[in-house]
């Protein structure tokens, strides 16, 4: 999947494909990432690529042209045809099911906003979609880029290694993770839960998905109203529930 990145900051992007799983993915050429600095693009002798707001105010909000000539060229550089993502905290939350939808792309052009943001016609021009990684303010959309990068890179096919795939398929989609537990069998007086011990894969089995299940009820109840369970993950939730309660 080819990703580009408009960005002030490519050094602070590319570190995606420097490590773990986006690393390795990088490095297999399962992902492609190339960032585009609009202050390349900015033509007067200070290379300027910020400007006062209309209206005063505190900040500076970024030039339109250099960010578009950066948006276009990057565009330019590959085929096929990119879905431009803006990353401000006015955008449609990210959540999985975004996620999924943006790994069926065949590129995806990030523009990562500095200073008070962009000019709001580039947006209405260039822009297909604003997206936010959550309601808190950050310097910059370049954290919140790296953050959709790795969350994209993941679901491309052959990214994830056996090792990590299986954490991926354990992750009932749509519920909270059940507990993990690795050695020591007993660690300052607290043991492992007896059934993960046991060997009897099924027991294993319902024993997490119940956990998910609990957790998801106990914390994210949200998830579980949005959830379809079926009898059996019922049944091992009102058991949960029971437990918690008596
Ligand atoms: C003080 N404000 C300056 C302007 N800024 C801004 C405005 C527009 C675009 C990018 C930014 C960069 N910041 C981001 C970006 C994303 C998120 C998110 N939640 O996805 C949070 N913050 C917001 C903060």
């Amino acid at each position: 999947m080819r990703i580009d990145a408009v960005t002030l900051f490519p050094d602070l992007v590319s570190q995606v494909t420097q490590w773990g799983v986006t690393g390795r993915a990088s490095e297999q050429g399962l992902l492609q990432l190339v960032c585009w600095n609009p202050r390349d693009y900015a033509r007067d002798r200070h290379r300027t690529v910020d400007d006062r707001p209309y209206g005063g105010g505190p900040g500076m909000v970024m030039k339109v042209e250099p960010l578009r000539a950066a948006m276009h060229e990057a565009r330019a550089s590959a085929p096929g045809r990119s879905l431009s993502l803006y990353l401000s905290p006015q955008g449609r939350r990210l959540d999985q099911a975004a996620v999924e939808r943006l790994a069926g792309q065949e590129r995806l052009l990030l523009v990562c906003g500095r200073y008070e943001g962009i000019d709001e016609r580039v947006i209405a021009t260039e822009i297909d979609e604003e997206i936010s990684i959550g309601d808190y303010v950050l310097s910059g959309g370049e954290l919140p880029a790296m953050v959709l990068i790795d969350a994209v890179a993941r679901l491309i096919p052959g990214a994830l290694g056996h090792a990590d795939s299986a954490s991926e398929d354990s992750f009932s989609a749509g519920l909270l993770d059940y507990p993990h537990y690795t050695r020591p069998e007993v660690l300052d007086g607290m043991a492992v839960p007896a059934v993960l011990l046991s060997g009897d894969h099924d027991a294993i089995g319902r024993w997490r998905r119940q956990q998910a299940l609990g957790r998801s009820w106990l914390r994210r109840p949200d998830l579980i109203n949005r959830a379809q369970l079926s009898t059996e993950d019922r049944r091992l939730l009102d058991e949960y529930i029971d437990e918690y309660r008596s």
